[in-house]
C-alpha cells in the first residue's frame, strides 16, 4: 500500500480548494455527455446522423477483414496440401477483402471529413452560444475575476471539445468493434479476455491518474494563463504600443512573460516525463500479456487443436482487441477529461443575471412627468468594501439638465450606471415617475436613456457603424446617421476623409485610418443622437475637445435636448453652469445642489472650485 502511495502520491488540492478528480467525479462528469450530443445535434442535425452512421459501418469491418483473412489462409493452406484444386473461392475472398480494405479506409477519410465540419459548426454554434449568454450577464459579473476564470474555461472549450466529439464517436465504435471481436475470442477460450484485461488495467489506473494531475494543472493556472494573455497584449499590440515605447516597458513585460511562461513550463515538464516513464512501464506489461496469449494459441495450433487461418485470425482478435481496449481505456481517461471541462463550460451558462426582472415589466413612460427620483440610494460594488455611492436623495425633473460634479472617484459614473440599471442600488431605491425603476421593463428603460461613457468604444469598423452602435437597428438609415454626426459635429470629419462615412477607422485593420481623441470623441458623440432618447447622459463628453468645438457642441446639445432630461458630468465649469442645476459629489453623497448662481451665492465648495478654474484663465 505504502509502496503504490510513494509511487501515485494522493492528489494534492486544486489551488481554488478544491479537491482533485476522483473516478467517481469522473463518472459524474460523463453525465454530461449527453448535453454535450444535445449541442452537437442543434449544431447540424444530418451531419451528426450521417456520422453516426459511417461509424456503425467502420465499425464492423476489422472482424470481417480478419475473419476473411482467416478463410483465405485455410484455403492456401488446403490448396498447398492438395486437398482441393479450385482457386475461385481463395481469389473471391482475396477481391472481397481488398474491397473491404479500400472500403474502410474511404470510411474513415468520411468520417474525418464530416467530423472537422461538424467540429467547425460545432465551434461557431458554441462561440455564439457564449456570446449570446454573456449578453444576458450584469456589468458585475463582468468585473470578478473568478467570472472571468469560467468565461475563459468555456471559451476554450468552443475549439477543444471537437476534439471531444471525436473522442467519443471512436470510443462509441471501438466498443462496437470490440464486442464483435470479442464473442469471436470468447467462443474460443474465455480467459484469454481475462488475460486481456490484466494486461491493461495498470495502463488504464496510469493514465486516469496523470490525466487528474493534468486537470488539476491546467485548471489551477486558468488566471495565470488569462495574465499572461493580458502580457502577450501588452507587449504586441496596436493600442499599446504607444505607452510601451514612451514608458519604455518591453523589457518589464517580457521579463514578466519569461517567468510566468517558464513556471507553467517547468510544471508541465515534470508532469509529462513522470506520465512517459510510467507509460514505458504499462506498455511492457501489455505487450507481455499479448506474448502469453500468443504463445497459448500457437501451442494449441502445433498440438493441432486450431487451423492455421485459426492461428492467425485469433492472434489478430487478441492483437487488435489488445489495442481497442487501451484505446477504450486510455480515452475514457480524456473523454471523461473532456466531460470535466465540460462541466466548467456548462457552468459558464448557469451563471444567470441577479438583476431583478419584474413579474409584469412596465413599457417605458412615453413622457416623463415627475422625473427620476432617488430615495436613500447607496451603492457598493461587489469587490469593495467601501460604499461607491451613499445617502442620495434627489430628483432628475422631467426637462431638467443636473450637472454632476465633484473630485476623481466622487461617484458621478457610478450614479449614472445605477440610472441605467447596470447595477440596482445596494440600498434605497431609484423611483421613475414615482415606480421603481426595477418595476420598468430593463431594455425598454436603456433604450430610453441616452448614455455617452467616458471610456465609450473606438469601434475598428466603419465611420457610419461607429455612430450607428448608438441604435443599431437603424444601422442602414443613411439620413438618420448623417444627422446624428452633423449634431455631434462629427459630419465636417466624414468629409475629410477618403471613403467618407464608410471609411474603416482604427488600425488593426487593412486601411484603417485612426483619429485624434477629440475626433473619436465627436464620433462617440453622435451615437447619443441616433435615437430618440428621452434621458441624455454625456459622461464628461468633451474632455478631448478644443475650446471651440466644445462650445458649438454644448450650444447643440442645448438645443436638442430642449424638453428632455440630461446629466452630464464635466470637470468643466464653464459647461457646468450652462446646466439648470448643478450636483456637487463628495466621497459619494451629495454635498450641494442648486443652480450656478445659487451655489455661488452658498460660497460653498462649487463656489472654490469656481473660482479655482476660473482663476486658472485669467
Ligand atoms: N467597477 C468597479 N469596481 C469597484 N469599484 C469601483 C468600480 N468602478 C468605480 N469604483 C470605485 O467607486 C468609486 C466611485 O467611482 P466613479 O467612477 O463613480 O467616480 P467618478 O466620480 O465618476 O470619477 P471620475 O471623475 O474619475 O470619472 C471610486 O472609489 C472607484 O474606485
Amino acid at each position: 500500500m505504502n509502496f503504490w502511495k510513494k509511487l501515485f502520491p494522493p492528489p494534492a488540492p486544486l489551488p481554488d480548494g478544491k479537491p482533485q478528480v476522483t473516478l467517481k467525479e469522473r463518472l459524474d462528469a460523463l453525465r454530461m455527455l449527453p448535453a454535450f450530443f444535445k449541442l452537437v445535434w442543434e449544431t447540424n442535425k444530418w451531419m451528426t446522423i450521417a456520422n453516426a452512421f459511417l461509424r456503425l459501418l467502420r465499425a464492423a469491418t476489422p472482424l470481417c477483414i480478419l475473419y476473411i483473412g482467416k478463410v483465405i489462409i485455410d484455403l492456401v493452406v488446403q490448396l498447398h496440401s492438395g486437398k482441393i484444386a479450385d482457386t475461385h473461392h481463395l481469389w473471391w475472398m482475396v477481391g472481397l477483402e481488398f474491397a473491404l480494405a479500400i472500403g474502410s479506409d474511404a470510411l474513415g477519410r468520411a468520417i474525418s471529413l464530416l467530423e472537422s465540419l461538424l467540429g467547425d459548426l460545432f465551434s461557431n454554434h458554441t462561440s455564439i452560444r457564449i456570446m449570446q449568454h454573456a449578453a444576458t450577464l450584469d456589468l458585475d459579473q463582468f468585473e470578478d475575476a473568478s467570472f472571468y476564470d469560467k468565461l475563459e474555461r468555456a471559451r476554450q472549450q468552443t475549439t477543444g471539445r471537437t476534439v471531444l466529439l471525436a473522442q467519443v464517436m471512436n470510443q462509441v465504435q471501438d466498443l462496437i468493434t470490440m464486442g464483435f471481436l470479442a464473442s469471436g475470442l470468447l467462443l474460443f477460450n474465455p480467459w484469454l479476455i481475462l488475460l486481456l484485461l490484466v494486461a491493461i488495467l495498470p495502463a488504464f489506473l496510469g493514465e486516469s491518474y496523470f490525466n487528474n494531475k493534468t486537470y488539476a494543472l491546467t485548471r489551477g493556472q486558468t488566471p495565470q494563463r488569462r495574465e499572461l494573455d493580458y502580457i502577450r497584449y501588452l507587449g504586441a499590440s496596436d493600442e499599446t504600443a504607444k505607452e510601451v515605447k514612451i514608458f519604455d516597458l518591453s523589457a518589464f513585460i517580457i521579463d514578466r512573460f519569461r517567468t510566468l511562461s517558464e513556471k507553467f513550463y517547468l510544471d508541465s515538464k515534470h508532469l509529462s516525463i513522470r506520465r512517459s516513464i510510467w507509460g514505458t512501464v504499462f506498455a511492457l506489461l501489455g505487450t507481455a500479456g499479448y506474448y502469453g496469449a500468443y504463445v497459448f494459441i500457437i501451442l494449441r495450433t502445433v498440438s493441432g487443436t486450431l487451423s492455421i487461418g485459426d492461428l492467425t485470425f485469433l492472434a489478430g482478435s487478441f492483437r487488435q482487441l489488445k489495442t481497442l481496449l487501451e484505446n477504450i481505456l486510455s480515452r475514457f481517461t480524456s473523454v471523461s477529461q473532456g466531460a470535466i471541462y465540460l462541466r466548467d463550460f456548462f457552468e459558464f451558462f448557469e451563471i444567470q443575471s441577479k438583476l431583478a426582472v419584474a413579474a409584469h415589466p412596465k413599457p417605458f413612460p412615453a413622457i416623463i412627468k415627475e422625473g427620476f427620483t432617488f430615495e436613500n440610494v447607496g451603492f457598493k460594488y461587489s469587490n469593495s468594501e467601501r460604499w461607491a455611492n451613499r445617502h442620495l436623495n434627489f430628483t432628475l425633473k422631467a426637462g431638467e439638465k443636473l450637472a454632476l460634479v465633484g473630485e476623481n472617484g466622487a461617484g458621478k459614473t457610478t450614479l449614472v450606471k445605477l440610472l441605467c440599471r447596470l447595477y440596482d442600488p445596494t440600498e434605497g431605491r431609484i423611483l421613475l415617475d414615482g415606480v421603481d425603476l426595477r418595476e420598468y421593463d430593463i431594455v425598454s428603460l436603456r433604450l430610453h436613456i441616452g448614455v455617452i461613457f467616458q471610456d465609450y468604444l473606438r469601434y475598428q469598423m466603419t465611420f457610419s457603424q461607429n455612430i450607428a452602435v448608438g441604435n443599431i437597428a437603424e444601422q442602414f438609415n443613411d439620413p438618420l446617421i448623417h444627422s446624428a454626426a452633423r449634431q455631434s459635429l462629427a459630419d465636417t470629419l466624414a468629409a475629410k476623409l477618403p471613403n467618407g462615412y464608410q471609411q474603416a477607422l482604427g488600425r488593426r485593420f487593412n486601411n484603417g485610418v485612426d483619429l485624434s481623441g477629440g475626433e473619436w470623441q465627436k464620433i462617440a458623440l453622435g451615437r447619443a443622437y441616433m435615437r430618440d432618447a428621452s434621458v441624455l447622459i454625456l459622461d464628461e463628453p468633451t474632455a478631448a475637445l478644443d475650446a471651440r468645438a466644445e462650445y458649438e457642441v454644448f450650444q447643440r446639445f442645448a438645443e436638442l435636448t430642449r424638453g428632455k432630461s440630461a446629466i452630464l458630468i464635466s470637470h468643466r465649469f464653464s459647461t457646468v453652469r450652462m446646466a439648470d442645476r448643478i450636483m456637487v459629489l463628495e466621497k459619494g453623497q451629495v454635498l450641494e445642489i442648486g443652480s450656478h448662481e445659487t451655489l455661488l451665492a452658498q460660497k460653498g465648495r462649487y463656489a472654490e472650485l469656481f473660482q479655482l478654474q476660473a482663476a486658472g484663465y485669467r
